[in-house]
């Protein structure tokens, strides 16, 4: 397949419970979300879900927020990538409708940072500002940092911000990008958030 024809997209992503019962924490989450509208994959180092964008989003807030409802301190880190699919292996996923398979709408402060990198796009910068600037409009925005942008609040708006910004940052012409974000959730650093 050709690079970049492919509307799937996908997120590897690793989850690091502060907690001895980490494993509990992340197979648990695993298992309770219902996952049937993506292909997923785990090995030792991390998990990979790829199909249409609503659902990849969708999966990745609901395992994030079952491993939030341990009350253990969790850290995510991931990378959301669309435009070059490599192989075809979750393509059949893409004939999933657009109903998504899970809505807790259980609140959750999270805490993250986001890095977008539009490949290929001479407008790289121009993109990147517009989400940032959304971000302090939305109310999501929580810091400037080198290399990323703080982004907080409850669980929902956070993965919606995100969601939006993966879809601003493409194009028909700029198809291919990446985004990486990390979490912190139940942090002791929050003060009880
Ligand atoms: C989302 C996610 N997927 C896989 C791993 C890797 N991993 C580390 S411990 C463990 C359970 C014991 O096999 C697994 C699968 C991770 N950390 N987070």
């Amino acid at each position: 397949m050709e690079c970049g024809l492919s509307p799937i997209i996908g997120f590897r992503f690793s989850l690091h419970p502060m907690t001895n019962d980490f494993i509990k924490v992340i197979k648990g989450a695993l298992k309770e979300t219902d996952t049937t509208n993506v292909w997923m994959h785990t090995d030792d180092v991390s998990t990979v879900i790829r199909g249409k964008q609503v659902h990849v989003f969708n999966v990745a807030k609901a395992i994030t927020l079952h491993a939030a409802k341990t009350g253990e301190h969790i850290a995510l880190s991931g990378t959301f990538s669309a435009g070059c699919p490599g192989d075809s292996a979750g393509d059949v996923y893409l004939d999933k409708g657009d109903i998504i398979a899970n809505t807790d709408i259980t609140k959750q402060y999270v805490s993250s940072q986001f890095a977008l990198y539009p490949m290929n796009n001479p407008s790289y910068m121009n993109i990147i500002y517009r989400e940032v600037d959304r971000a302090k409009a939305q109310g999501v925005f929580n810091d400037s940092m080198h290399y990323a942008s703080g982004i907080h609040g409850d669980i929902h708006e956070v993965f919606a911000f995100y969601e939006e910004a993966f879809t601003n940052a493409r194009s028909d012409e700029h198809k291919h990008l990446v985004m990486t974000v990390s979490m912190s959730i139940n942090s002791p650093s929050h003060g009880g958030r």
